[in-house]
């Protein structure tokens, strides 16, 4: 193979070949991703782009740099990437590799960026294409936000099929579940009563909330005058239903303890991470799961976030830094299964999804 272009200058410099280039007649593929940054001072940013322009404070931004600093990040950019990136990255080579075509990935918050994605795919005469999110269940603060970034740097040049939610792919509950299997059985050699804990990132309990049709008018933050709640949270846009997200988690969650055979008293589920913005956030969170779990004499819990498809900091840092933290004062050993990174079930699953 003959390598012709590096996609991602400065990151994981992944390769591809003309011979996996998508031929006229089949839809390109496109992966979206979060994006994280590349060194600390990055830092605001990045934020501003996760928050759609409201400034963090500045103890935010500090918290934060703490946060990445703890998982290896530097002022200098890493040979190899941060891990958020280089992962992403090498799912998208390993995809082109399983179909024998080239795989674009974008990211909403850092680089490479949905419209550096998109201005590679304008180039290559791209007219159609699959856009998968690299988040399985649909959310408007994940999924909704990426959509709408494709929207804006696409343009109309070409149309594209977008897959918003795909955790019902039999191969991805089937990717964590392996995954799950190998530090249970770990566990359970010294704690037979080892429990799971499934978790997804929490989102505002606004985000999720069905919409009056007033609400849904108003779009997004991104445009002029419309206002901020209270709550400070820009507004996502809304859904007159109300966002699947929690519902997704939760079913992922449950067709993976069916995948390894568990008993519904072996495994509970919370959401992680409420955000550093005020205002409600889902629950129950990891921290009061793990209280309620001590009281119940647990003395080991393993973890694994089913809505991540590889290492970043909510699992590098807010699972095996700060909940391990705050586990062992209550007597608990926390540890978590292997994040899917470079799963070649995962990879199948991904497949699968954007050739169905
Ligand atoms: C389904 C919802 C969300 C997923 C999945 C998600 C993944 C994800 N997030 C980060 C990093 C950050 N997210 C931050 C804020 C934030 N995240 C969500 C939702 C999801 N994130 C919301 C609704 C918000 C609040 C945004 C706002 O306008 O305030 C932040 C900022 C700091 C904070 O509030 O925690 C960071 C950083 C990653 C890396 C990630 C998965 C790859
Ligand atoms: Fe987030
Ligand atoms: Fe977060």
């Amino acid at each position: 193979m003959r390598p012709v272009r590096f996609v991602t200058p400065g990151h994981a410099q992944l390769r591809y070949d003309r011979s996996c280039m998508s031929s006229s007649n089949e839809p390109a593929i496109l992966l979206l991703a979060h994006g994280t940054p590349d060194v600390l001072s990055e830092m605001s940013a990045y934020l501003a782009n996760v928050t759609g322009g409201r400034p963090m404070p500045q103890h935010v931004v500090e918290e934060l740099q703490h946060r990445y600093a703890e998982i290896g990040l530097k002022e200098e950019p890493l040979p190899e990437g941060p891990p958020l990136t280089r992962w992403t990255l090498l799912q998208g080579k390993l995809l082109s590799e399983a179909l024998g075509r080239k795989v674009y990935v974008g990211m909403r918050n850092w680089k490479p960026l949905i419209a550096d994605a998109v201005a590679e795919m304008k180039a290559d005469g791209v007219q159609h294409a699959t856009v998968l999110c690299m988040a399985p269940q649909k959310s408007r603060t994940s999924t909704g936000l990426y959509k709408r970034a494709l929207d804006k740097a696409d343009e109309g040049a070409f149309t594209y099929d977008f897959i918003a939610g795909w955790a019902h792919e039999p191969l991805l509950s089937k990717a964590f579940a392996e995954r799950m299997k190998v530090a249970l059985d770990k566990a359970r050699e010294s704690d037979p009563n080892a429990m799971v804990l499934f978790t997804a990132h929490s989102v505002p309990c606004r985000t999720i909330r069905p919409a009056n049709h007033e609400e849904a008018a108003i779009g997004s933050a991104h445009a002029p005058g419309a206002p901020v709640p209270a709550d400070g949270l820009q507004n996502y846009g809304t859904h007159d239903e109300g966002d699947p997200y929690p519902v997704e988690c939760k079913q992922t969650a449950m067709e993976i303890a069916a995948e390894l055979g568990l008993k519904d008293s072996e495994w509970v589920f919370s959401f992680q991470s409420q955000g550093i913005a005020g205002a409600p956030w889902l629950g129950p969170s990891v921290e009061d799961t793990l209280t309620a779990l001590a009281q119940e004499g647990i003395k080991s819990v393993v973890m694994q976030p089913v809505g991540f498809l590889c290492d970043h900091v909510e699992i590098l840092y807010d699972i095996d830094v700060a909940f391990r933290d705050f586990a062992k004062p209550l007597g608990i050993d926390v540890t978590r299964a292997m994040s899917l990174n470079d799963s070649p079930t995962l990879i199948q699953a991904i497949a699968k999804t954007v050739q169905s």
